[in-house]
């Protein structure tokens, strides 16, 4: 009776007498050999199909030249060869760009879609537990495509049905080291679909230098550094309130002078106007001649200055009413940014109770109001907990930079954001690899971007004193 039971049923067999041994023999069907090969052989051409179906340019690249060697022998190859390489190398002396773009960046990503992907695929899908190895057979996500940009790897991937977007994103892990990349970014094309990224190479592995400051007055987004794939990272701090949260010696310090600096011409211009908190008495009193009467370090002056911000706000709200509902900066009405570093001094660490509940609601004005008038607030925090700063989800605009602790990923950015590839706590300790870098979530974009603020020295703050300070080097 047990020879004709199949797999499975083996585990319903429930023996009473324990020291009795239960010999099963699974019962062989003998499939005969024409049928075997039948099936081979259908698999061989299903396989050629697709082979020239998704693939019909690289296999005409390899065909072609046999054909011809076959048909005129093989000096019309050469010829061949060489009239293509003469025509690639005319391309690229012309548009270097294009050529990247349609044939090095097509073989690249040809290439390592087989040699990277669909020969690891099977293997990194069933250790990563995103695919089964059910009764003899794989049951694995579909590899759509790979395409190659500059800077990474982008493969489309169908999933198993009855998988959820959180199974991939709980292994970033596993595919980053099972294909070899430093990290993975999940991202959702559309039901079923995801886009992986993986980064071929970290434009921002390196410091990167001040950037000049712009030619011109510019109030909109302003370009503080450098994004993942190469870009430039631009920040909007006008119609929006940043908070920067990050560890000590995180290199918060680059962000709040990099901003600065790339806002020095429209301060100039009497576009902006800089105000500066400072409980630390550190970061910003360097360059302090460039905020002239709008500094305050000590506690009670901080709360003096957002008091100002507040009349004035609500001085330009009632103005306002009914007139415009966004702000637009001019010389009467200048973009007003408020610049707080470690603002958890003003809000937890300050032991008169009175003054910290008027800081906070100050700030909590300002952050809620403030946007539509030209008010901005600029924060900079250590310590991201709610008991520390709760008012921090009134900040539109966040950035995490290295964070003590995976769970504080969330805290700053959002929900999910740690599972969506924002690896804050694992950004190195060391300045030169991981001071500046951090990750951005912008208000409109779920999605994490890893960026590096460019680093502002101190001499460079003492140039940005000397040419743009009402008073110079003398304040
Ligand atoms: N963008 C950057 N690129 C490279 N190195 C940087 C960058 N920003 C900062 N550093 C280096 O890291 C050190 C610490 O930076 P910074 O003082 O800005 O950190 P922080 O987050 O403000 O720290 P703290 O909260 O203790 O003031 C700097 O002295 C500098 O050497």
């Amino acid at each position: 009776m047990f020879k004709k039971l199949p797999g499975d049923e083996t585990r319903r067999l429930v023996s009473t007498t324990p020291d009795t041994a239960v010999v099963f023999r699974p019962a062989v069907v003998h499939t005969p050999a024409i049928i075997a090969i039948l099936i081979y052989v259908c698999r061989v051409l299903a396989g050629l199909v697709r082979l020239v179906w998704k693939h019909p340019i690289a296999l005409a690249v390899v065909v072609t030249p046999g054909v011809i060697w076959y048909l005129y022998g093989w000096p019309w190859v050469l010829a061949l060869v060489n009239a293509v390489v003469a025509a690639g190398s005319i391309w690229t002396l012309f548009d270097r760009a294009s050529f990247r773009r349609v044939i090095t960046l097509r073989l690249l990503a040809f290439w390592r879609c087989f040699w990277v992907y669909r020969r690891h695929w099977q293997p990194v899908m069933i250790v990563s537990g995103l695919g089964r190895h059910l009764h003899g057979r794989d049951y694995l996500p579909r590899l759509v495509k790979v395409t190659c940009d500059d800077w990474a790897d982008v493969v489309t991937v169908k999933m198993l049905s009855g998988q959820a977007v959180e199974d991939w994103t709980d292994r970033t892990d596993h595919l980053a080291h099972g294909f070899g990349a430093t990290s993975c970014r999940v991202t959702v094309a559309k039901a079923g679909r995801l886009v992986l990224t993986f980064p071929r190479n970290d434009p921002l592995a390196a410091p990167l230098p001040s950037l000049p400051v712009p030619a011109s007055a510019e109030v909109g987004p302003v370009e503080i550094g450098r994004c993942e794939d190469g870009s430039p990272w631009r920040l909007n701090v006008h119609g929006t309130h940043v908070l920067v949260a990050g560890a000590t010696g995180s290199g918060k310090g680059s962000v709040i002078w990099s901003t600065i600096r790339a806002l020095l011409p429209a301060v100039r211009a009497g576009l902006v106007e800089l105000w500066a908190l400072d409980p630390k008495l550190m970061e910003l009193s360097y360059g302090r001649a460039l905020f002239g009467d709008r500094y305050a370090a000590t506690p009670e002056k901080c709360a003096d200055l957002l008091k100002e911000a507040v009349r004035v706000m609500q001085e330009r709200a009632a103005r306002f009413a009914g007139v415009r509902r966004s702000h637009t900066p001019t010389a009467e009405d200048p973009f007003i940014l408020i610049i707080v570093d470690e603002v958890a001094f003003l809000t937890a660490y300050q032991p008169d109770r009175q003054l910290r509940q008027e800081i906070t609601a100050a700030l909590a004005t300002l952050t809620t109001q403030g946007r539509a008038v030209g008010v901005g607030v600029l924060a900079a925090l250590q310590d991201p907990r709610k008991e520390v700063m709760n008012i921090r989800n009134l900040f539109p605009d966040k950035i995490a930079l290295r964070l003590d602790e995976s769970e504080q990923v969330d805290m700053v950015l959002g929900e999910g954001a740690r599972d969506r590839g924002a690896h804050a706590d694992l950004i190195s300790p060391c300045p030169d690899l991981g001071a500046g870098v951090g990750y951005v979530r912008l208000e409109n974009n779920p999605d994490p971007v890893r960026v590096r603020a460019a680093y502002v020295s101190d001499a460079d703050i003492r140039d940005m004193v000397a040419e743009y300070a009402e008073w110079g080097e003398a304040a």
